[in-house]
């Protein structure tokens, strides 16, 4: 059964340039708690503390907290791709990421031999990465560059093909930055049905956004983090009450979410 379980995790960033004795006497002075030194005199950047939650199936999980507060890190984490310096990350089943679009990327390599690797990567038999590739190449909509090296695509070729492949095959955890639901009206309007599919399909899902609109309709728990610690963990319309200063209407607050049980 997927399941994600985060103990007591800290991550930080060493500066490599921060042991300078005036920025550590300025950051000492600006951003006390946030900054620390290592043994090796370095200043550190303590991007999350302490942060201890579990996720089972049907949990939606926003994250949400000003610019800085730790979302990305956190996805991050999550995915594999930073390591805790203390604490532990362990998930059970099938990850999906849609965090950066050249995430799992390779530069060199064709659109198509990108979908065939990824598809060997998750374990997919030969008739399936073939039914990825037709669903990606209708998506993506690249025409002749699908034979081309990624790294002769335009910054807005590499999101098709990125989010068409990461939402073409199905994980049991979908990590997930609001950065994917950006773009142009265009690509939100081609995607929305694509990501909704997903969403709805995963057992747990972990998004990071501002727009308290897509948080409220997408997520049934939110954690608050402020300055790398959990500020507050609950559901969404208590948290978000809270981080917004005022109550929020869901949309349909009886409609159960995706994947929920009622
Ligand atoms: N690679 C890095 N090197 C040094 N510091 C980093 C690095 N990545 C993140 N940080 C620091 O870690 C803290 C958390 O950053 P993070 O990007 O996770 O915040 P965030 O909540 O996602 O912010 P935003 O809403 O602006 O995207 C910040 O203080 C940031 O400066």
């Amino acid at each position: 059964m997927p399941q994600i379980t985060v103990q007591n995790l800290d991550v930080s960033f060493p500066l490599y340039h921060g042991n300078t004795r005036s920025l550590r006497k300025t950051v000492r002075g600006a951003f006390q708690g946030r900054f620390s030194q290592d043994r090796r005199n370095r200043v550190v950047v303590q991007a999350l503390q302490n942060i201890s939650f579990t996720l089972k199936p049907g949990d939606r999980l926003g994250l949400v907290g000003r610019n800085g507060a730790g979302k990305t890190t956190l996805l991050r984490a999550l995915a594999g791709i930073y390591e805790p310096v203390a604490g532990s990350v362990t998930i059970h089943g099938t990850i999906g990421t849609l965090l950066d679009p050249m995430l799992g990327m390779n530069n060199v390599l064709t659109g198509r031999e990108n979908i065939h690797l990824r598809g060997m990567l998750a374990g997919l038999t030969k008739p399936q990465i073939t039914r990825v590739e037709e669903d990606v190449e209708a998506f993506a909509q690249l025409g002749s560059f699908m034979d081309l090296p990624v790294n002769t695509y335009s910054s807005g070729m590499v999101v098709r093909l990125s989010f068409g492949l990461a939402t073409a095959i199905m994980p049991d955890v979908l990590l997930m930055d609001e950065w994917f639901m950006a773009g142009d009206a265009a690509f939100r309007q081609h995607a929305r049905s694509r990501l909704e599919n997903l969403v709805s399909k995963a057992d747990i899902l972990v998004l990071s956004s501002h727009m308290s609109t897509v948080v409220a309709e997408w997520c049934n728990r939110l954690i608050w983090l402020e300055d790398g610690h959990i500020k507050m963990d609950g559901p969404t319309q208590t948290v978000l009450t809270a981080y917004l200063g005022h109550p929020v209407e869901l949309k349909n607050p009886d409609q159960p979410l995706p994947n929920v049980a009622p």
